[in-house]
């Protein structure tokens, strides 16, 4: 059975149709890549999932209709996400960041006191994400690329079980994007992980399964080599010089 199962989904600005009749399915455990070209609908998408944006038709998690459903209830339900811009708190270290969002029921000040006692569940994910060593330093302070896995460590303790991340390795380095692949692939043996995605190299290396949108509609699905071989995504892409090494190298 799906984890997500889209349905007809239209999102409109203003008359014009940025998603236009998509239909999704994603596994549990899935490592799924969202590719296209700039203004295919990628990021609204995600948008209509998580509940920023409205919608029409239907977006079902574990069988429950989002669509309609307040931000912070789909949230609750199990959907992270993370946007292109890592929205971390600077001065607080990667300890404290985790600490708020595993948050629920503590005081501020427990909070942000320095404790010997970490949490099981936000030792795990500091762990997971590889910034144990970091815990008391500022996130401010962090890498680039450090901060948006200090980002994915929070829905971690937050325990989300589908992870919806938009452009995680944007202007990382040849080494953290290895990292930030290896990550996703650990992440999504336990949960569900949607990845909006322009890096083709990335891509090729770490989705387990791709969808390719164009113009609001699902153009192909399949593996990476299905998607390559597909004439309709070689069309759309030759059409974009930036993003041709989806076909050249397929
Ligand atoms: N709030 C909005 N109001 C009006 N139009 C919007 C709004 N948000 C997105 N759009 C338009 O909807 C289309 C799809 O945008 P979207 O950001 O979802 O594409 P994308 O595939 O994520 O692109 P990119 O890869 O460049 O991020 C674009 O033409 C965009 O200009």
């Amino acid at each position: 059975m799906s984890e997500l199962e889209i349905r007809g989904l239209r999102v409109t600005f203003d008359g014009f149709t940025a998603v236009d009749g998509v239909d999704l399915d994603v596994a549990p455990g899935d490592l799924r890549f969202l590719i296209g070209p700039n203004g295919a609908g990628k990021t609204t998408l995600v948008d209509a999932v998580t509940g920023l944006v409205k919608a029409a038709g239907s977006a079902k998690f574990g069988g429950a209709e989002l669509l309609g459903r307040p931000v912070h209830r789909i949230a609750r339900s199990g959907i992270g996400r993370t946007f292109q811009t890592a929205t971390v708190f600077e001065e607080l270290t990667v300890l404290q960041n985790l600490d708020i969002a595993a948050g629920a029921g503590r005081s501020m000040w427990t909070m942000l006191r320095r404790r010997k006692d970490v949490p099981e569940a936000v030792a795990r994910a500091m762990e997971t994400v590889g910034l144990t060593d970091l815990a008391d330093s500022p996130a401010g302070t962090l890498a680039h690329g450090q901060k948006q896995w200090l980002e994915i460590g929070m829905l971690l303790v937050q325990d989300v079980k589908l992870l919806l991340l938009d452009e995680p390795v944007a202007g990382m380095s040849h080494d953290e994007r290895q990292a930030t692949g290896e990550l996703l692939q650990r992440i999504s043996e336990e949960r569900t992980v949607v990845v909006i995605e322009h890096d083709m190299d990335f891509m090729r290396s770490f989705a387990r399964s791709v969808s390719v949108l164009h113009a609001g509609k699902v153009l192909s699905e399949g593996t990476v080599a299905q998607v390559q071989a597909d004439p309709k995504v070689q069309e759309v892409y030759l059409g974009h010089v930036e993003d041709t090494a989806v076909v050249q190298e397929a």
